[in-house]
């Protein structure tokens, strides 16, 4: 994939009025009580009895196959479906999330896809409807190893090249890569934050990060992109927020 840079020639939409990342400006986020309580933010994953995993030229992503539910929060009655999950992150700790926090950069960021199974009939179908799809971003910062992660990290080795997969004959949980605090978030109307750029997201981003290891992040760094470099920095920067407003659900 070409730098973010030069993608506006052939996606008109990355200079779009609702795109992703933004620098999420902590003051300016305005508190959303209406999240919360019986509607609040809800994830209800049934563990994946083996983990399909793909380098797929520009992150490693893992295909899910078990019915997984997010809803409540922003997202009304609709009920959406864990697609996928799949990262992005940087050559050092001092960058790689897409999202930023009052301009700090993480050292990657992971994103749990889902597609509105209320309203459309598949991924494919809701990836181009305003209300189509629902992620998650998890901050990771370095510290401690994530054990569930390790299922991923420790198969990297095996997924070196552009196009590489592999089925691990393990289970994993989707619910042990989130933070212990899922009720504070923020959340805003955006994109993907890679072409085809459809602004199609409604994004909520976990206030807590999630610690990996010095060595889960390294497996990340020593993966190969489809140029066939290392696959490093493979975050999109932040886009302009223009008409939005970001909410948040703490005080
Ligand atoms: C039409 C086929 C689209 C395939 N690619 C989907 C896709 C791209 C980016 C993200 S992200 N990084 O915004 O979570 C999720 C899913
Ligand atoms: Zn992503």
């Amino acid at each position: 994939m070409k730098r973010p840079s030069t993608w506006g020639k052939d996606f008109p939409i990355a200079n779009g009025e609702r795109q992703s990342p933004i620098d999420i400006v902590t003051s300016a986020a305005e508190y959303d009580s209406d999240v919360q309580g019986s509607n609040a933010l809800s994830t209800n994953y049934t563990p994946e009895s083996e983990v399909k995993l793909v380098n797929n030229g520009h992150s490693i992503m893992c295909q899910i196959t078990k019915k997984g539910v997010l809803t409540g929060g922003p997202l009304g009655k609709d009920e959406y479906r864990l697609e996928q999950f799949h990262l992005h992150w940087g050559a050092e700790d001092g960058r790689g999330s897409e999202h930023t926090v009052d301009g700090k950069m993480y050292a990657s960021e992971l994103h749990l896809v889902h597609w509105n199974a209320s309203k459309y009939s598949s991924f494919a179908d809701a990836v181009q409807k305003p209300d189509g799809l629902a992620v998650l971003g998890i901050f990771i910062t370095p510290g401690v190893a994530c054990n569930q992660f390790k299922v991923i990290s420790d198969n990297c080795g095996k997924l070196k090249t552009s196009g590489a997969e592999m089925t691990v004959d393990t289970t994993l949980d989707p619910t042990l890569l989130l933070p212990s605090n899922t009720s504070d978030y923020w959340t805003y109307l955006g994109s993907l934050t890679t072409p085809p750029l459809f602004e199609s997201v409604t994004w909520i981003v976990f206030k807590e990060p999630v610690e990996y290891s010095k060595e889960q992040l390294l497996a990340l760094r020593n993966l190969v992109d489809s140029d066939g470099n290392h696959m490093q920095d493979n975050y999109r920067p932040p886009a302009a927020l223009k008409q939005r407003k970001v909410k948040k659900t703490f005080t």
